[in-house]
């Protein structure tokens, strides 16, 4: 059994930015990943613009100066400003190659057409200048930048309409179990509902992975074979959910490597998500994930997020930590790292409840994970503690 930071190497080791990439409308490509770096075809701002409303002076020794002319924001002529003389201008207008200041309006005092400066004027204050944002040519974004609406209206500034992106990753989630019986039909003795499915799927839509198939499967050995074959040679990524401890009807992990897929690791030292299997048969990789609900979904976020955004070449994304202090005591059983269901704010962490694998109550909860390394087996109230944030809107 290897240690989940060992556990976390391997994944990172194994995965790589996909190559299948599109172009795309940019209004079409928020949370999307740039495949290419992006140059700017502009300079930005793409002329000497004014920061703020008031007076372009041409600066001579006297704070007096003649009034000639008006620059709006959008006009598109050039008065030419002989020394100490000034034009009316306005925020976000063009200024003349002549001036060389703009003084704001609070700073000036008008008699007529003369202009008398309340302070010293500083040379090029209030101008914005030429290419100060970005330069044209320059990389604007570069690839593996993932697209927030600040990129989008970003770009779009600069005058771009299309970018090159990472085709959507396609995912597969097989959901073994015999037991397992669809939410809203009357359960038999012996049954439960089926909500992995829709939990991770979920989860994936939730980080922008829309591309998600679901396939059920019993426990049985020739049909998870065939559904495992058939979701691996049609995905980038297949989720498996249950099916992977040892128990005799537990056909996961036989029928993948029946498959050719080379496991990299099987059994991280962690509850929960002690069987968690990862391997990968040409580019695909598989994640079997244990069935117990909170298992699956705690892999999910330490282990399966990591790998997609490095499948998607975000590959600088990590899950955000922090340290808190904690507001509840826990005292850990066994000797295996733990990740505990709870919910941070404002520096402190508070410690839910219901920590079983197989509750799902808590997680609904949760915004977090407090980590319990391997060689810590008390929090007391007080204590600093490590803390994921979960990836969740
Ligand atoms: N003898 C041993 N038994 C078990 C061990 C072990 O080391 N030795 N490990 C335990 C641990 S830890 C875990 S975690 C589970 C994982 O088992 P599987 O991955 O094979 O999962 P299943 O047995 O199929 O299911 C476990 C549990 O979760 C429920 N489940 C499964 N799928 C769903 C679903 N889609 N929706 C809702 N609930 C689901 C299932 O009914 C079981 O109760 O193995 C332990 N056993
Ligand atoms: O590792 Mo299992 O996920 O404890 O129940």
């Amino acid at each position: 059994m290897i240690s989940i930071e060992e556990a976390i190497t391997i994944v990172k080791e194994h995965t790589k930015p996909l190559t299948n990439h599109e172009t795309k409308a940019l209004k079409d490509c928020l949370g999307k990943t740039l495949a290419a770096d992006v140059f700017s075809p502009i300079n930005m701002p793409p002329f000497r613009q004014s920061a703020m409303d008031g007076y372009a002076v041409y600066k001579h020794d006297s704070n007096t100066y003649k009034i000639i002319d008006e620059v709006k924001a959008g006009d598109g002529h050039q008065p030419r400003l002989q020394s100490g003389e000034a034009v009316r201008i306005f925020t976000g207008a063009p200024v003349p190659n002549s001036a060389n200041a703009i003084i704001i309006q609070e700073h000036v005092s008008i008699d007529n057409n003369t202009l008398t400066a309340n302070n010293p004027i500083t040379l090029n204050a209030n101008i914005r200048p030429l290419g100060e944002q970005t330069k044209k040519d320059d990389v604007a974004l570069k690839r593996g930048t993932k697209l927030t609406p600040a990129g989008i209206g970003f770009l779009t500034s600069l005058g771009i309409t299309e970018v090159m992106i990472n085709k959507p990753t396609s995912i597969a989630l097989v959901v073994t179990g015999n037991e397992l019986a669809k939410a809203g039909k009357p359960l038999k003795y012996g049954q439960i509902y089926e909500s992995n499915a829709i939990m991770l799927s979920s989860a994936l839509n939730d980080l922008g992975y829309m591309n998600v198939e679901i396939f059920s499967v019993e426990d049985d050995y020739q049909s998870t074979y065939n559904v495992l074959q058939e979701a691996i040679s049609n995905n980038d990524m297949v989720l498996v959910s249950g099916g992977i401890s040892v128990g005799d009807y537990d056909f996961v992990g036989k029928a993948l490597l029946d498959l050719g897929v080379k496991q990299l690791f099987y059994k991280v030292k962690q509850k929960p998500g002690k069987p968690l299997f990862f391997g990968k048969k040409d580019d695909t990789l598989v994640f079997a994930l244990p069935g117990n609900p909170a298992s699956a979904l705690s892999c999910f976020y330490i282990y399966v997020y990591t790998a997609l955004q490095r499948v998607s070449g975000n590959e600088h994304f990590e899950l955000l930590k922090s340290t808190a202090k904690s507001i509840s005591n826990f005292t850990k059983k066994g000797d295996r790292a733990q990740f505990l269901k709870a919910i941070y704010n404002n520096d402190k962490v508070e410690i839910l409840e219901g920590q079983n694998s197989s509750m799902i109550h808590t997680f609904a909860l949760a915004n977090a994970l407090v980590y319990v390394p391997e060689n810590l087996h008390e929090i007391a109230i007080n204590d600093t503690v490590n803390v994921i944030l979960l990836p969740i809107n």
